[in-house]
């Protein structure tokens, strides 16, 4: 089972190219999937979700999305993902068609998950989310909360942005949510799509398990996803690139209660 999806570029209507789509049917995720769309200016696209909840994220580029009668004309925060904006994106229940239309050339990310509780269409206006700055020492990074479990805006879904500098790492120390053993550990998938500035860097993720059943190390290069069904997964990046990624995350129940790996907890009491 190869966990890394590496970018396509696939021309699926009149300016509108599908970079990504990871999803049950060609993956072993169970409860996440993503599409990763580039539009050129004026294009458009839409959908109607089945038993699924999504949220819809302008990468970057500026749209007008419309679902359940709703218009948000305009959103989307920056020109790339490295401007460091928090962006715009907008909650879309289950059963709902919704509709973008680009403004600007954008980049569109769209998470999914199974869910049978439609939730109300909702903007979440980037300057809503919480801004963290994590860790310290070559462990910085800085986190951009869009969907985070204190808010109550999804049945599922989980969404979150990190920047990570050069010369740095994150989801590190490693950790993993896998264990469905509330209130120490949840269950939960996660998704992440990954950018390089300048794009053709690369950073290393590796996924593995305590009994290293999963034990794999990848090569990640830009707008490139890696699946991360369980296990500890954490990120390096080299000398000279920045990094970006999104995280998907979602399971049984919609609360991020992670398992630190114990033999590298101490990175985090480092003085
Ligand atoms: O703090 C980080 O470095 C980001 C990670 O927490 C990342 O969002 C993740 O792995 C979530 O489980």
């Amino acid at each position: 089972m190869s966990l890394l999806y590496q970018k396509q570029n696939q021309e699926i209507r009149p300016g509108v190219h599908l970079i990504q789509d990871v999803n049950a049917s060609n993956s072993p995720m169970k409860y996440t999937a993503v599409k990763v769309l580039a539009l050129d200016a004026n294009a458009s696209y839409d959908e109607t979700l089945g038993d699924f909840e999504a949220g819809i994220v302008v990468l970057a580029g500026k749209v007008t999305v419309t679902a359940d009668q709703q218009r948000f004309e305009g959103i989307g925060q920056r020109q790339s993902v490295f401007d460091k904006i928090p962006t715009d994106s907008v909650y879309v229940g289950t059963g709902l068609p919704f509709g973008i239309t680009a403004q600007t050339a954008a980049k569109i990310l769209i998470a999914y998950s199974p869910t049978t509780t439609s939730f109300p269409v909702r903007l979440l206006k980037g300057d809503i989310h919480q801004i963290e700055h994590r860790g310290k020492y070559q462990n910085k990074r800085l986190v951009q909360n869009i969907l985070p479990d204190d808010l109550p805006f999804a049945d599922k879904l989980l969404l979150v942005e990190v920047y990570t500098d050069s010369g740095n790492w994150s989801s590190y120390p490693p950790h993993r949510h896998d264990h469905d053993n509330l209130p120490t550990e949840s269950l939960l998938e996660e998704i992440y799509y990954h950018e390089m500035q300048p794009k053709q860097g690369f950073v290393f993720q590796r996924v593995y398990t305590d009994d290293h059943s999963l034990d794999e190390t990848m090569t990640v290069q830009n707008q490139d996803v890696v699946i991360v069904p369980k296990g500890y997964h954490p990120v390096g990046v080299p000398d000279g690139y920045d990094s970006y990624y999104l995280n998907i995350m979602a399971g049984p129940t919609r609360v991020w209660h992670f398992h630190n790996a114990p033999e590298h907890a101490w990175i985090i009491d480092r003085k």
